[in-house]
């Protein structure tokens, strides 16, 4: 994957701000359907941000956010709403279950969410238990999972649509370093293995390791870093 052809997301010139807070100053990132980017940067460079508007939860103050041709930034948001819904999976820092949910219960959302039937939406979600390391958890509510079984979850649960691209936003940031290893190694195997394009937020160069290729955001803006594997 080089990620200069065939982009299957893209931001073009994004600004952003909050307020008086510049966010993003013009931000141009390309990924390549299939490729797994890690984004790395200083605290407060704009990484959240950017990844955010590549994903249409934020919508850009000017520039272009293309999503499979499709302007994301132009997009209404019910529009919006169900790109995220049907195309995405999100992963984020502190999981994010539902508590008062079981464990297959909360990866089987998206798919209850998209439409499917109770019954096979759970039997598609107990099928991600064995792959992420999770066999017996099924039934635990999510204070019952340790930090890193619980990212385990929410990982399947981001998977479980089958999403064309997964965001992940410091998937590892809440995890001791050994559990944080194993939980991107799975998150790898899992994109992988399903040729998903995943869009990762990390400070860890050990996590930005496992990436196809690697951008650092500045200020605001993006900056290419690495480009080293060709993918399998
Ligand atoms: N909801 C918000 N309201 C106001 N300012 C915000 C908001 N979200 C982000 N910012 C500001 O925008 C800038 C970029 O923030 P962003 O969260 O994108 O950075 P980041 O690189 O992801 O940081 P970190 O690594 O610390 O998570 C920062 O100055 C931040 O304070």
């Amino acid at each position: 994957m080089t990620g200069s052809t065939t982009a299957l997301i893209e931001a073009r010139d994004v600004v952003l701000s909050f307020g008086q807070t510049p966010a993003l100053r013009g931000a141009d990132l390309s990924v390549a359907a299939g490729e797994i980017l890690a984004v790395m940067g200083p605290s407060g460079s704009g990484k959240s941000t950017l990844l955010h508007c590549m994903a249409g939860i934020l919508v850009p103050d000017s520039g272009e956010v293309l999503f499979d041709g499709r302007r994301v930034d132009r997009m209404r948001e019910p529009e919006r709403s169900e790109l995220r819904r049907d195309r995405f999976g999100f992963v984020f820092q502190f999981g994010q279950l539902v508590p008062e949910l079981t464990a297959e219960e909360n990866v089987a959302m998206p798919l209850l969410l998209g439409g499917a039937r109770r019954g096979p939406a759970l039997a598609e979600a107990r099928g991600w238990f064995p792959r992420l390391g999770l066999d017996g958890l099924e039934g635990r509510r999510s204070g019952e999972l340790s930090g890193g079984q619980a990212q385990r979850v929410a990982l399947a649960r981001a998977m479980a649509a089958r999403p064309d691209v997964l965001f992940a936003d410091e998937p590892t940031g809440s995890l001791d370093s050994l559990t944080g290893e194993q939980v991107m190694e799975l998150l790898v195997d899992a994109v992988r293995e399903n040729g998903t394009t995943a869009v990762i937020v990390t400070h860890e160069a050990r996590v930005a390791a496992c990436a196809d290729r690697e951008v650092m955001v500045r200020d605001g803006k993006v900056t290419s870093l690495r480009l080293e594997r060709t993918g399998p």
